[in-house]
C-alpha cells in the first residue's frame, strides 16, 4: 500500500518556506512513495513547478511533476521532458490541463493520451507515467461510456498507474476500477482522497471540476458555519471511513490532495493504523 501526497506551486516566498516544513513532517511521520506538484491549477507556471519540483529531489524524496500538454507545442514539451530527465526526475503526471476560459483549442496536443504516447517516443521507460481518473465522469464528457473508453486509450497509450479525481462516493470509485479492469486495463488505479477542512473552498473547487460533494456531507458542512473545528472533525471522521472502505477492498493506494497543509493528511493517516 502506498501514499502519496500532492502540492501545488506556492506563490510567495513565504508559502515555499512553509511548504518546506509542511513536506518535512510529511517525509517524516509517512514516507511517501512521492509527492506530485501541480501545474496550471489556480494560475500556476511550469517554473513554479519546476522550482517546487527541484526543492523535493534535492531533499533525497521522489516527486512527480504534472505536465500538461493542451496549448503546447511538441518542442516546448520536449524541453520540459529534457529539462526533468537532466535532474534525474523519473516520474511524470500526464495530463491535458485546461486552457484558461475564452480561449480556444490551439496547439499540437489535444488530449492526454497523445501526451503519453509523445513521452514514451521521446523518453522509452525513462519516466513512470500517472494519468487521471474520473470515477464520477470528466465534466466535458460526452458520455460515462465514451469517458472510461478514453481512459482506458490513455492506459494502453503506455501509463504506468493512475490516480483519480477526488470523490465522496466509493462506489462510484469500485464501479469506475471494474469496468476498466473489464476493458483491459490491468494498471494501478489510485484512488485520489481530498482531505475536508474548508466547506466554501471545497464547494467551489467541486463545483467547477465536476466532483460530487453528497447532500448529507453539504447539509452538515452548510450547519457548521464558520466553526472551523467542527467542520474540521467531522470532515476527518468522514474522509478516514471513506480511506478505511477503499483500502478495506484493496485499493492499492492513496493518494491525497494536500492543498500544501500537513495536519489534516496526518489525522486521517493516524486514525487508518497504516502498516509502518
Ligand atoms: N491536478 C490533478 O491532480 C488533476 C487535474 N485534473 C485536470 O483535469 C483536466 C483534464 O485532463 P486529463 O484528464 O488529462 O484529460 P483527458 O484528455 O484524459 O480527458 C479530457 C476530456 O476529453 C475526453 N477525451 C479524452 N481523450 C479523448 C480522445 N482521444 N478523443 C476525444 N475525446 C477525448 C475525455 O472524455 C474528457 O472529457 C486537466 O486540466 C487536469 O489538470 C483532473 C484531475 C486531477
Ligand atoms: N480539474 C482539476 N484540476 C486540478 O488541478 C485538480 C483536480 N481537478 N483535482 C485534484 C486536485 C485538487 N486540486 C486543487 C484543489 C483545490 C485548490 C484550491 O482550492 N485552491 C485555492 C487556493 C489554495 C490556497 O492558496 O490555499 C483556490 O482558491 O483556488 C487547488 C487545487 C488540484 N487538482
Amino acid at each position: 500500500m502506498e501514499l502519496s501526497i500532492e502540492f501545488f506551486p506556492p506563490k510567495t516566498p513565504e508559502g515555499e518556506n512553509k511548504l518546506r516544513l509542511v513536506r518535512e513532517r510529511l517525509s517524516e511521520e509517512l514516507k511517501p512513495a512521492f509527492y506530485s506538484v501541480t501545474f496550471g491549477a489556480g494560475g500556476s507556471t511550469q517554473s513554479g513547478t519546476l522550482k517546487v519540483v527541484s526543492d523535493i529531489h534535492a531533499a533525497g524524496a521522489s516527486v512527480a511533476p504534472h505536465l500538461s500538454c493542451v496549448g503546447s507545442s511538441r518542442d516546448s514539451v520536449r524541453e520540459m521532458l529534457k529539462q526533468y530527465q537532466a535532474l534525474g526526475i523519473k516520474r511524470i503526471v500526464a495530463l491535458r490541463g485546461d486552457l484558461p476560459s475564452g480561449m480556444g483549442q490551439y496547439g499540437e496536443f489535444h488530449h492526454a493520451n497523445e501526451l503519453v504516447e509523445f513521452i514514451r517516443l521521446e523518453t522509452g521507460d525513462w519516466f513512470h507515467i500517472d494519468v487521471a481518473a474520473y470515477p464520477e465522469s470528466h465534466p466535458q464528457a460526452k458520455s460515462p461510456a465514451s469517458d472510461i473508453g478514453f481512459f482506458v486509450q490513455k492506459m494502453k497509450a503506455g501509463a504506468n498507474s493512475a490516480v483519480t479525481q477526488y470523490f465522496y462516493n466509493s462506489d462510484a470509485y469500485f464501479r469506475f476500477v471494474d469496468e476498466a479492469y473489464d476493458l483491459g486495463v490491468t494498471q494501478p488505479i489510485i484512488p485520489g482522497i481530498m482531505p475536508i477542512t474548508n466547506s466554501t473552498q471545497l464547494l467551489r473547487f467541486s463545483d467547477a471540476c465536476g466532483a460530487e460533494i453528497p447532500r448529507w456531507i453539504r447539509l452538515r458542512l452548510q450547519s457548521y458555519g464558520d466553526d472551523t473545528a467542527s467542520i474540521r472533525a467531522f470532515g476527518e471522521e468522514v474522509v478516514t471511513d471513506l480511506c478505511d472502505q477503499l483500502l478495506s477492498v484493496g485499493a492499492p493506494g492513496i493518494h491525497f490532495y494536500s492543498l500544501n497543509q500537513a495536519d489534516a493528511v496526518l489525522g486521517i493517516t493516524e486514525n487508518l493504523n497504516l502498516p509502518s
